[in-house]
């Protein structure tokens, strides 16, 4: 059911071919993130006044917010060629190898879910990390012997939704480490209207904006209802997305004004009428639900918790009075013990 979600953050396949041409491939497309834009540029640029690689990039942010888009960014910035491959695609140490002995000088090699790398592949990366180097062992028992490998300077960039789940000595040998941040509504109308332009249709700015709000602080979702808002407006509203056109599309989506779907509202719901609000763990929220827990734990709650509606206690996850509003009801008297307290001030969320 996940998976075809209009507002999930994660890929899906509808999204490839236009995605191709939507895609920022330079800096100055890249909008929004403006530390993480300003600070590459600056890497970038002494990079190749030095005409050496970049240093190893790590990028982590939740899914959907231009992890993928900016490692392709930083290649064509510095023109470079990029090579790409994942964490669960290289399986054994030969396959790593065989990457990055065809690298060529200053070459970006781009490894998504990076959390994912198997033990042995990592040993692997951390001297051709470090020193430009890989062993590699030829033949099997007795006769085996191993052999270093020069390889050329290379910029590693490994992106992850979860920066926790990596290696300290991994992430250690990364130099620059950039973390995404949810994009606030004004860049998400600007992504919009840059989008529409290539797309050729007609994009109000209150349009934009409309979209840009139920967006979930998300491009790629930004980019998702665009589609589907562009095709309400080629049939119903003349070719022009338009205030009125954005919300009567969102609205077949049953998208809510915060870019809140059903699941949403069932996982805030389930909270308040099953479990009084909470505290409730994880484990029993997945069951309450039939969803998976790492689906909500990666995908739901997120966005939930960035904008209030949800907190995480050690105790399990409880709705905040903002949540309770959110569904029309009225949040409980605050409580007064709780190390959530401040979150039931009657103006805070
Ligand atoms: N800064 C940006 N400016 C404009 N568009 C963007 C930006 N970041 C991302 N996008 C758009 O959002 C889409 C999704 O971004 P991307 O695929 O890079 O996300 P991701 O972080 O790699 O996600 P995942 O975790 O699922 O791999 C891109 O195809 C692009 O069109
Ligand atoms: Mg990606």
């Amino acid at each position: 059911m996940t998976d075809s979600r209009i507002v999930t953050a994660g890929a899906q396949y509808d999204d490839e071919a236009l995605e191709a041409s939507i895609r920022p491939q330079r800096l100055d497309e890249y909008l929004g993130q403006a530390a993480v834009r300003e600070q590459m540029s600056i890497y970038i640029e002494a990079a190749r006044r030095r005409q050496g690689a970049l240093d190893h990039v790590l990028i982590f942010g939740p899914p959907g917010l231009g992890k993928t888009t900016l490692s392709q960014v930083i290649a064509n910035e510095l023109g470079v060629k990029l090579r790409t491959t994942s964490g669960p695609v290289l399986e054994r140490a030969g396959d790593l190898a065989a990457l990055l002995t065809n690298l060529e000088a200053n070459d970006v090699l781009f490894v998504d879910e990076i959390h994912r790398l198997s033990p042995v592949v990592e040993e692997v990366l951390y001297p051709a990390m470090e020193d430009f180097q890989i062993d590699i062992m030829i033949g099997e028992g007795p006769a085996a012997r191993s052999i270093k490998l020069d390889l050329p300077p290379f910029t590693l960039i490994g992106a992850t939704t979860r920066a926790g789940l990596l290696t300290a000595p991994l992430r250690d040998r990364f130099g620059i480490v950039q973390r995404l941040e949810f994009y606030n509504v004004d860049e998400l109308a600007a992504i919009v209207r840059r989008a529409a332009r290539i797309m050729g249709i007609a994009c109000d700015p209150e349009g934009a904006m409309e979209i840009a709000r139920r967006s979930r602080g998300t491009p790629r979702i930004a980019n998702r209802l665009l589609r589907r808002v562009r095709d309400y407006a080629e049939v119903r509203a003349e070719g022009r997305i338009t205030r009125a056109a954005a919300e009567a599309a969102m609205g077949l989506l049953k998208v809510d004004a915060e870019g809140f779907d059903e699941l949403d509202r069932r996982l805030l719901g389930v909270i308040i009428e099953h479990f009084d609000g909470g505290p409730v763990g994880v484990e029993s929220l997945a069951a309450a639900l039939s969803e998976d827990r790492g689906t909500l734990e990666d995908v739901v709650e997120p966005y939930l918790i960035q904008q209030g509606f949800l907190v995480r206690t050690a105790r399990g996850r409880m709705a905040t009075s903002r949540g309770w509003r959110h569904l029309g009801l009225t949040p409980p008297p605050r409580p007064m013990d709780s190390p959530v307290a401040d979150l039931f001030e009657p103006d805070a969320h």
